[in-house]
């Protein structure tokens, strides 16, 4: 079977995605904190890191790199359960508004939920 990153559009697709997550994200006052004094490009880099791995098109993160990318918002910031929630409900809102079906949506947040002890550095 092809990779979910396949069936929603590949690269195309994910590109479509990044602007309004980023909107989502960036509005969201439970989250947009941790992106204050971080650069565009990289904030640019991080929706479309994040959207490329919940649709099962990233390479496979090893949990160091994802632990080493989020501690300091673990320990200076204190990143946690309710922010990544916050993120994966922002996920579903932008797959939903671009008409991706449900079961697909369920699939992104089911792969995005299996790096949440990475970034949460426990
Ligand atoms: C599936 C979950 C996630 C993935 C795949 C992911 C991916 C990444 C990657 C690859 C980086 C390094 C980016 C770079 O250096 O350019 C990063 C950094 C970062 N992530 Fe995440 N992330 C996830 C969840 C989260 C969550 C839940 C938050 C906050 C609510 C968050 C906020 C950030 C911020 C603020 C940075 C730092 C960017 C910087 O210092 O330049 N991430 N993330």
């Amino acid at each position: 079977m092809s990779s979910l990153f396949e069936r929603i559009g590949g690269k195309p697709a994910v590109e479509a995605a990044v602007d309004l997550f980023y909107e989502k994200v960036l509005a969201d006052n439970r989250i947009k904190h941790f992106f204050e004094g971080v650069d565009m490009k990289r904030q640019a880099n991080h929706q479309k890191m994040f959207l490329t791995y919940a649709f099962g098109g990233a390479p496979n993160y090893p949990g160091k790199s994802m632990r080493q990318a989020h501690q300091r918002l673990v320990d200076d910031l204190g990143l946690t359960d309710e922010h990544f929630d916050a993120v994966i409900e922002n996920l579903g809102a932008t797959l939903k508004e671009l008409g991706v079906a449900d079961d697909r949506i369920g699939e992104a947040a089911a792969i995005a939920e299996s790096t949440r002890n990475d970034v949460l550095c426990r």
